[in-house]
C-alpha cells in the first residue's frame, strides 16, 4: 500500500472490494440460501439477529448524538424512524417480529431473548459500542456493510420460497422493505465516508472500521454454526440448558 491518497474512485473500489468478506459467503448463510437449513436453523438465526435488528437504532442515535451537522442529522434519523416505525405496529423492527412468527417463532420468546447466544450479543454490543465512542464519521462508515445487503436480501426473496414452502410469505416484507432502503442508506454512508477520507492513513483507517463491521456480521454465524450446526451451544459439555446471560446492560 503507497502513502498518497486513493483517489475518490479508487477508494470506492476498495470499499467494495471488502465485499469479498461479506457474510453471505458464510457457510451458515450459504446453507440457508442453499435449501439446507433446518426449521430448527432458521428459527435459530431469526431469533439472534432479532438482537442485531433491535440494536441498530441504538447504534443510529449514537451516531445521532455525536454529530453536530443538523443536515446529516436529518437525514440520519430517517433510519431510526424506519427501524422503529413511526407509531406502533410499524417499522422495521415490527417487520423482523412477524418475519420470527412466519418461521414459527413466538414473538415472546424472540422479544425476551433467550434465544440470543452469547457470541451474538458480544458481537453486536461491540458495534454499538464503537458507535459510541468512535466520530459520527467513521460510525457512519461502519454502516457501510449496508452496500452488500441489497444482494442478500434479493437472494432469500429469491431463494427461501421455494427452498422452505413452511414459511409464511408475509415473512418476507422485511427483507423487501430493506431492499431500497439500504441502497439509500448506503448511498448517504458513502457520501459522507467519501468526503471524510482524504488523507491515504484515514482511508486505509475506514476500510479497518468495514473490516471489523465485517467481522462482527461474520461473528455472529459463527456463534449460530456452533450452537446450531455443530451441536456446540455454550456449555454443552455441562448442561443442556440455556444457562447463558440474558443482558446485563443497565
Ligand atoms: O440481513 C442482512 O444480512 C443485513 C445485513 C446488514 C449489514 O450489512 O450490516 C444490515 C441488515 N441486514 C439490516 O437489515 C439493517 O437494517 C442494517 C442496518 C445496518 C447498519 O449497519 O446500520 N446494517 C444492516
Amino acid at each position: 500500500m503507497g502513502t498518497t491518497a486513493m483517489s475518490p474512485a479508487e477508494f470506492e473500489q476498495a470499499l467494495r472490494a471488502k465485499g469479498a468478506c461479506y457474510h453471505i459467503h458464510h457457510p451458515f448463510h450459504r446453507a440457508m440460501h442453499e435449501g439446507r437449513a433446518s426449521r430448527e436453523q432458521i428459527r435459530g438465526w431469526v431469533a439472534n439477529r432479532y438482537y442485531y435488528q433491535r440494536n441498530i437504532p441504538t447504534k443510529d442515535a449514537a451516531i445521532l448524538a455525536n454529530c453536530p451537522d443538523r443536515t446529516v442529522r436529518r437525514q440520519w434519523l430517517r433510519r431510526i424512524l424506519e427501524q422503529d416505525g413511526a407509531q406502533e405496529g410499524e417499522g422495521g423492527i415490527e417487520a423482523w417480529l412477524r418475519l420470527a412468527e412466519a418461521v414459527g417463532l413466538e414473538r415472546g420468546q424472540v422479544l425476551s431473548e433467550e434465544l440470543v447466544l452469547p457470541g451474538v450479543r458480544f458481537a453486536v454490543d461491540a458495534y454499538v459500542d464503537f458507535a459510541r465512542r468512535a466520530s459520527w464519521q467513521e460510525a457512519a462508515g461502519s454502516s457501510l456493510t449496508e452496500l452488500f445487503a441489497p444482494q442478500i436480501h434479493q437472494s432469500r426473496l429469491d431463494g427461501w420460497p421455494r427452498h422452505y414452502p413452511w414459511i409464511e410469505p408475509g415473512g418476507y416484507d422485511y427483507f423487501r422493505r430493506r431492499l431500497g432502503e439500504a441502497r439509500r442508506d448506503a448511498g448517504h454512508g458513502l457520501r459522507i465516508v467519501l468526503e471524510h477520507c482524504r488523507s491515504r492513513e484515514s482511508q486505509e483507517r475506514m476500510l479497518e472500521i468495514l473490516q471489523f463491521k465485517l467481522d462482527v456480521l461474520w461473528s455472529l454465524l459463527d456463534a449460530l454454526s456452533m450452537a446450531y450446526e455443530l451441536g456446540r451451544p455454550p456449555y454443552h459439555t455441562v448442561t443442556a440448558e440455556r444457562v447463558w446471560h440474558r443482558g446485563i446492560a443497565p
